[in-house]
């Protein structure tokens, strides 16, 4: 399981590491040593490197990578943003050190930028990182223009500067990097976008923090990693039945509108409920009738039928929204089917349809005693839901998920490229193996029913969506490009079965 540190986290990291005897300067000095031996292995041979140094701490890595990068034969030069007397602390120990060893130091100048930049053949982004605070403008901004347009080869120290470690926003401008260079842990900003891509590659430096320190601080923000869930997730026993494996029941829309259901529905059998059914009017009935297989199916004329279809228990997890229609009818039956002990997952129209009372929607979903409950919004859906969460342009996308999660007491699955899952208890996931080819019709659907497996199955209902989000983003690379939805169905095997050998 691998954790992330917000700004913040990474802040009292560094001081509960200082405070316990490790001086600043030799964190920095670690810092520094491990981007000079970047630049060394991204250079096949001796050449200009050009560090740019911000007034901060970021700066003063600058100042130890260029020393260091100097004493090993490399034709250094490092033009500092602001004043030299300005640099305080550790940041102004290494300026003076680099000097020391024959640095040559330059106030930056934008007017010769461009020339400094021709002449070297790696950049060495060390003006602003985990102390970003407001939009760079500006010189600051201008930099940052003149670099990117030379498209030199750069290194990052710590984040790409204009890029929030907390969010992956760019503040104003970000310098677009080759490789980025963290320390200890990554940040949430490495793994979002548009700060994923700004990034480059990530390396993640040991700079001497003992993970001790994680015990204090308990970060609540994780890669969605196999290990944040897999310890749930068990393959069948030799002697299991199916319904040990849970059943899932997909409510179909209505007779012009199936193929959504029918692709939940086979995702969660694939993805392992022990048995998965439709429940569909007659009309549409008719229609999956022609299509199923291994998938059952139970038409409702009414209400009253659909109760009974909800009454029996066995029918562990639920998904409502996938082409069901915006509108009361719709609203009736989520509440029908979050009245009761099964798991729910809510999706599309089941979302849409509450736009309007969406208090009513969260009221139900905290009467609900036992059995989780997962949205899957995109941001659209997202926006419609919570307004005033989604006006906070400068919340990070975990804590919009967790704001969404703590006001509507559901595990909340924030649809993208870097989908975010996010529980009310605080707990929030970064998904990184998301494929671009996901962006496709009917995705979210096969999303909802491998989700509604996992709860099925029995997995807590933040782990349930964690591992489906995860799952799908590994058949997604298993189909490969050019997929459509159906092409996640049989690939969802492979998957499967790659996690049972694992624990094998
Ligand atoms: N002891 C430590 O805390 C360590 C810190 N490290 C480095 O220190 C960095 C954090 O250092 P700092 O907290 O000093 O922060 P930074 O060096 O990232 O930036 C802070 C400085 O930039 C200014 N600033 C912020 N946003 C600005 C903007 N938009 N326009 C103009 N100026 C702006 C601030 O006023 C401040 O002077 C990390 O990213 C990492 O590279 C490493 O050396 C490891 C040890
Ligand atoms: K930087």
């Amino acid at each position: 399981m691998e954790v992330l540190l917000t700004p913040e986290e990474m802040s009292e990291a560094d001081q509960r590491t200082i405070r316990g005897g490790t001086p600043g300067i030799e964190l920095m000095d670690e810092a520094g040593r491990a981007v000079a031996d970047t630049c060394a292995r991204m250079m096949d041979h001796v050449a200009q490197v050009l560090v740019l140094a911000g007034p901060g701490n970021n700066g003063g890595d600058g100042f130890v990578a260029a020393r260091i990068l100097k004493k090993r034969g490399y034709p250094v030069r490092l033009l500092l943003l602001g004043e030299a007397s300005r640099l305080k602390g550790d940041a102004a120990t290494a300026r003076d050190d680099a000097a020391n060893a024959g640095v040559p130091i330059e106030r930056l100048n934008l007017a010769k930028l461009p020339e400094r930049l021709k002449e070297a053949r790696l950049v060495v982004d060390a003006l602003f990182g985990a102390g970003l605070d407001r939009p760079l403008e500006g010189d600051a901004a201008q930099v940052v223009h003149l670099v990117n347009e030379r498209r030199a080869k750069t290194i990052a120290v710590d984040l790409p500067s204009g890029v929030s470690g907390g969010s992956g926003a760019v503040l104003g401008e970000a310098i677009r990097a080759t490789r980025t260079v963290t320390f200890f842990r990554r940040k949430p900003g490495h793994l979002l976008f548009p700060g994923r891509e700004l990034c480059g590659g990530v390396s993640v430096a040991d700079i001497g923090i003992s993970a001790d320190v994680l015990e204090e601080i308990r970060p609540r923000t994780f890669v969605n990693d196999r290990e944040l869930w897999r310890p749930h997730w068990n393959p069948p026993t030799v002697t299991g039945h199916k319904y040990d494996r849970g059943h899932a029941l997909i409510v179909s829309g209505p007779a012009v509108r199936t193929g959504a259901a029918r692709l939940a529905a086979v995702a969660a059998l694939r993805a392992g409920a022990g048995l998965s059914t439709v429940a569909a009017s007659p009309s549409a009935a008719s229609v999956h009738a022609a299509h199923l297989t291994a998938v059952m199916l139970k038409a409702y004329k009414d209400e009253e039928q659909f109760a009974a279809i909800l009454a029996d228990r066995r029918l562990n997890s639920v998904v409502i929204g996938p082409a069901a229609g915006v509108g009361e009818e719709t609203r009736r039956r989520v509440a029908m089917c979050l009245d009761g002990e099964r798991a729910v997952v809510l999706d599309a129209d089941a979302l849409t349809s509450f736009a309007e009372e969406p208090e009513a929607l969260f009221a139900s979903i905290r009467n609900k005693t036992s059995g989780g409950v997962v949205m899957t919004p995109h941001d659209g859906e997202f926006a419609r839901l919570f307004p005033d969460i989604a006006a906070q342009a400068s919340m990070s996308k975990p804590d919009r998920a967790r704001e969404a999660a703590r006001l509507s007491g559901a595990v909340i699955v924030l649809k993208g490229a870097d989908t975010v899952i996010a529980s009310a208890d605080g707990r929030a996931a970064i998904t990184e193996n998301a494929s671009p080819w996901l962006a496709t019709a009917g995705s979210g659907d096969v999303l909802a029913g491998i989700v509604c497996a996992m709860m099925a199955q029995g997995l807590p209902v933040f782990e349930a969506a964690c591992a489906g989000v995860w799952i799908h983003g590994q058949a997604a690379k298993k189909a490969g490009p050019g997929l459509i939805s159906e092409d996640l169905l049989p690939v969802l095997k492979d998957v499967i079965a790659e996690l049972a050998e694992d624990r094998a």
